[in-house]
């Protein structure tokens, strides 16, 4: 449903987009995460119609961005993470707009509105100048403004910048319900922890390159070359203490009332190896488990933060 094929794009001698390649499938959510300038809203406005690749070529529902743009247009929602608006206009009076833009007419255009205000929570806000929004609500606006026309495919560059918590959750919401309708969206931002509980699949993007592409629990999968385990024990520590100290994969062991915190170099193999070691040897084990590497501390390891 949207394709980038081996695009770049060049602006003098730098590369924003170098040689990016993705598919997101009908349905699903695709997060697009880098760092600032990581060249997310380049390839987004290539998909978008609005920019040319300077080789490869972006694909929406099969049809060139590049040569089909008038035909893409039509299947595409574009929420820029730019909001530009004419003063003295209400949200009523924006919608309208550019349902007319995009040639909605009569009973078809009512209904849409109507809808986009339903859907995004605007209803009660017709009225009210543009001017006067929040974040939260100018965001809610601009999305409705992608939706207007019913696009099979959504591309959504920063929605949740400058977004309250609650706001946050609401747009995951929002985000997931177009999904689960059959829409196709690329969605991007520059904290991994902010799209992850969205997004079916996350692709990490650092000047120009794309890093990685995979599932957040795939990335985390890929990205591990030890484990940090906490095993939480029923009585006294010191058994446990001396078979973690005969593992030679073991280090950096730990202990807070009766909470064991250790490294293992190893894999999940590895991991259940250790406890049948504690409870061959009778250690009461009340709990065992892996501290989980955070989202952040994965962003972090997979980007070096280079801005261009
Ligand atoms: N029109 C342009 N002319 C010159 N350079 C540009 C232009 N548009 C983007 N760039 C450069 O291309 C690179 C990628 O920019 P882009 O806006 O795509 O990154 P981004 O990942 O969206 O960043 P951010 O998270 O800050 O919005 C940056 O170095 C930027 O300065």
């Amino acid at each position: 449903m949207i394709e980038l094929q081996d695009v770049t794009r060049l602006f003098g001698s730098t590369r924003a987009v170098d040689h990016v390649s993705f598919m997101v499938p009908r349905g699903s959510v695709f997060g697009y995460i880098g760092p600032n300038g990581a060249g997310k809203t380049t390839s987004m406005r290539i998909l978008a119609t609005l920019e040319l690749p300077t080789e490869g070529d972006a694909f929406i529902e099969g049809l060139s961005s590049v040569n089909d743009p008038d035909r893409v247009r039509r299947r595409l929602g574009f929420m820029p993470d730019a909001f530009g608006s004419y003063s003295d206009t209400n949200c009523a009076e924006y919608l309208d707009f550019f349902a007319r833009s995009n040639g909605l007419v009569g009973r078809e255009r009512t209904r849409r509105i109507r809808w986009v205000m339903d859907f995004t929570g605007l209803r009660s806000m017709a009225e009210k100048p543009i001017t006067g929004l929040s974040k939260g609500m100018r965001q809610r606006l601009c999305l409705g403004r992608a939706l207007i026309h019913d696009p099979s495919v959504l591309i959504l560059d920063e929605p949740a910048a400058g977004l309250d918590p609650r706001a946050r959750i609401e747009l995951r919401q929002i985000i997931r319900s177009l999904a689960a309708d059959g829409k196709t969206i690329l969605i991007s931002s520059h904290i991994l922890s902010e799209l992850a509980e969205m997004c079916d699949r996350v692709g990490i993007i650092e000047q120009g390159r794309l890093l990685a592409n995979d599932t957040v629990a795939g990335l985390k999968g890929n990205s591990q070359t030890h484990l940090d385990l906490i095993v939480v024990i029923d009585g006294e520590t010191e058994t446990a203490k001396t078979i973690l100290s005969q593992c030679e994969d073991v280090s950096d062991v730990v202990e807070l009332n009766r909470t064991l915190q250790f490294r293992v170099a190893g894999d999940r193999q590895r991991q259940i190896e250790i406890l049948h070691r504690l409870c061959d040897a009778r250690v009461n084990v009340l709990e065992y488990r892996v501290v989980d590497e955070s989202l952040e501390d994965l962003f972090l390891k997979v980007t070096a933060g280079k801005v261009q």
